[in-house]
């Protein structure tokens, strides 16, 4: 079954087209990558499925339903989450409250029993940061939850950043270059962390990353872009081994060249 299905997706700016009929089938409880090279359109295909930008034309469906015309708060509501290319957390938050802050979206308290700190209000609190501290043990940042987000190393941040994002319950999770600045050990638990979220949580996972490695070693499926083309789509196999990608990567005559 597919969870996330796009068709025909366009987004032009100006007389740039950054998305030129971008066709994806997304199956339910997968891991797709999207490569391509830097400017291929990656980003702005998260910005349209995320609804930051509006296509130009083509549609969106999320279990059979568009996503086209809605705000971006409404499609995290909806089931998607996203994590950033630039890491976008409160800095001078703690740990702990930037997952409460992902969390917002599905809890039951209103400004009035807020204000008068009620029962059933304190409540809910209590049990979304219970929530929010299993959530910081499962990607292992349980013991800084009182540090300030800005002062995590990097590798910390982006699993905090992840935390965040399936703090809001998403179907889909869209990771923007997730293992960027990580060492090999810090990329070697991201790897860890995705496939366990895609079997414990049932997620279904779409990443864009640059580290080939961790492509080829944790995609079941590729979508190759390049100038807001869709020049390649396959295994992990398949597309090692494309010539089209190949060339897209390394410049004309690679193929030939060896
Ligand atoms: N808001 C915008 N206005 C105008 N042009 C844009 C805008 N956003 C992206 N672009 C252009 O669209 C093209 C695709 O950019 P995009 O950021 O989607 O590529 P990318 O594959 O994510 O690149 P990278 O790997 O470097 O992050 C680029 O030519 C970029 O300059």
């Amino acid at each position: 079954m597919n969870v996330l299905e796009v068709t025909d997706l366009t987004k032009k700016f100006g007389g740039l087209y950054a998305n030129t009929n971008i066709n994806m089938s997304i199956k339910k409880n997968s891991i797709t990558a999207v490569i391509g090279p830097n400017g291929a359109g990656k980003t702005t295909f998260f910005n349209m499925i995320t609804a930051v930008y509006k296509p130009t034309s083509g549609d969106i469906l999320l279990n059979g339903k568009s996503l086209v015309g809605l705000k971006p708060h409404q499609v995290t509501k909806f089931g998607i989450a996203r994590t950033f290319q630039n890491i976008r957390l409160f800095h001078d938050l703690t740990v702990l409250d930037n997952v409460l802050v992902g969390m917002h979206h599905h809890l039951k308290s209103n400004w009035v029993g807020a204000l008068f700190q009620m029962p059933r209000t304190r409540h809910a609190e209590d049990n979304a940061k219970k929530e929010a501290y299993q959530l910081l043990e499962y990607v292992g940042l349980a013991d800084l939850l009182n540090e300030s987000a800005g002062n995590l190393s990097y590798g910390a941040q982006r699993r905090l950043e992840i935390a965040r994002a399936i703090a809001a319950k998403p179907k889909v999770l869209l990771l923007d270059e997730p293992a960027a600045g990580m060492n090999p050990k810090e990329t070697k638990k991201l790897t860890d962390l995705i496939h366990d979220m895609r079997s414990k949580l049932d997620i279904t996972i779409v990443l864009i990353e640059h580290d080939m490695k961790l492509v080829m070693e944790i995609s079941d499926y590729i979508y190759v872009l390049d100038h807001g083309e869709e020049i390649a789509s396959g295994k992990p196999d398949d597309i090692r081994n494309n010539p089209r990608v190949i060339e897209a990567y390394l410049g004309k005559g690679a193929v030939a060249n060896g």
